[in-house]
């Protein structure tokens, strides 16, 4: 079990490059082979589902426009779908479609027996209301985890559909043993998507909770005192290695793409220095999203998971 209180003693000094890195790469939480363990699981449970009661899960994501980097996200969804045996369905729909279009589409899917999870894929054009939206979207079939009814849930500690990244960065806390309770948990970006619902299940699992934001007035003081620390901004590289202490933990949330990289909101190369354990951009947070997002298909298939 490891315990971030016992992380500082596995600094190694730099002498030896070669050596150094290799002992840094034991650092690094590898999302890929975690999202592989979790698609397995579904993978299992769909095959159950089938079996015993003839039913297939099913997945429809609506894609509004023709937005490349959402298409992209749309994309890595619908291939871990056929993965794991999931029935998905893509709805690409116009970007001129109007509010009232959007919510009557998704009123014809909220109807469907074969369809269990509807994802609406965001950001929305502009023209359209995304709470709205999502507001329109039945709840039991909700495998984002943006429902206000689901929110609302998870704020009171009932964890059924919630937000796909920071239950994947729960689940990547699970798989190394990290200890949640008593430590001092910096969140930073305050986001409905990540941050909140972030702090929200931190809160659940009794840690102490900071959570920062573009208007944090001195955001180092924070980051400094962080046992672990999730970064959800946007921003490349927001946090360096002279803003974390020894033995931190750090989930790097961040997508930034330039010049057909990707990088994270995380100095990754100089942190990891400090980092007891930390996940890269790419193959970290990402994969574990999407596997998270699976297992709620299932759930709603299941309607284990009722709203
Ligand atoms: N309703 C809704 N639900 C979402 O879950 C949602 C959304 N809207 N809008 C956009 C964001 C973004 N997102 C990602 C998921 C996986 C990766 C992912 O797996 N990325 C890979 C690499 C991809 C690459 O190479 O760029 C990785 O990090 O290793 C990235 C981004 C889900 N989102």
């Amino acid at each position: 079990m490891w315990n971030s209180s016992a992380a500082g003693s596995l600094y190694i000094s730099k002498e030896v490059k070669g050596v150094v890195e290799e002992e840094y790469s034991s650092r690094v939480i590898d999302g890929r082979s975690l999202a592989k363990k979790v698609e397995e699981e579904v993978k299992k449970g769909v095959e159950a589902l089938k079996a015993e009661r003839g039913i297939t899960p099913g997945l429809a994501t609506i894609l509004v426009g023709e937005d490349p980097a959402s298409k992209m996200y749309v994309r890595l969804k619908h291939k871990a779908c056929e993965r794991t045996g999931i029935h998905a369905e893509d709805h690409n729909l116009p970007a001129s479609i109007s509010q009232e279009e959007l919510i009557a589409h998704i009123q014809q899917l909220n109807l469907r027996k074969d369809i269990h999870g509807i994802l609406l894929q965001l950001p929305l054009p502009r023209h359209l209301n995304d709470k709205e939206a999502m507001l329109a979207i039945d709840p039991g079939k909700d495998a984002d985890g943006f429902h206000p009814y689901n929110m609302g849930n998870l704020l009171i500690g009932n964890e059924g559909f919630v937000p796909c990244t920071p239950k994947g960065v729960i689940r990547a806390m699970e798989e190394h043993g990290i200890q949640i309770q008593g430590k001092h948990a910096v969140v930073v970006g305050h986001s409905n998507v990540v941050g909140k619902p972030m702090a929200a299940m931190l809160i659940n699992r009794n840690a102490t909770v900071s959570v920062c934001h573009v208007f944090t007035q001195d955001l180092k003081q924070y980051t400094l005192d962080a046992d672990i620390l999730v970064v959800g901004t946007g921003v490349k590289h927001l946090i360096k290695a002279e803003m974390v202490k020894e033995g931190v933990v750090v989930f790097d949330v961040g997508i930034t793409e330039e010049d057909g990289k990707v990088y994270g909101d995380v100095d990754f190369e100089n942190v990891i220095k400090k980092a007891a354990l930390i996940t890269p951009v790419p193959g970290g947070v990402g994969p574990m999203t999407i596997s998270i997002l699976m297992q709620h298909v299932l759930m709603a298939a299941k309607g284990t998971c009722k709203a």
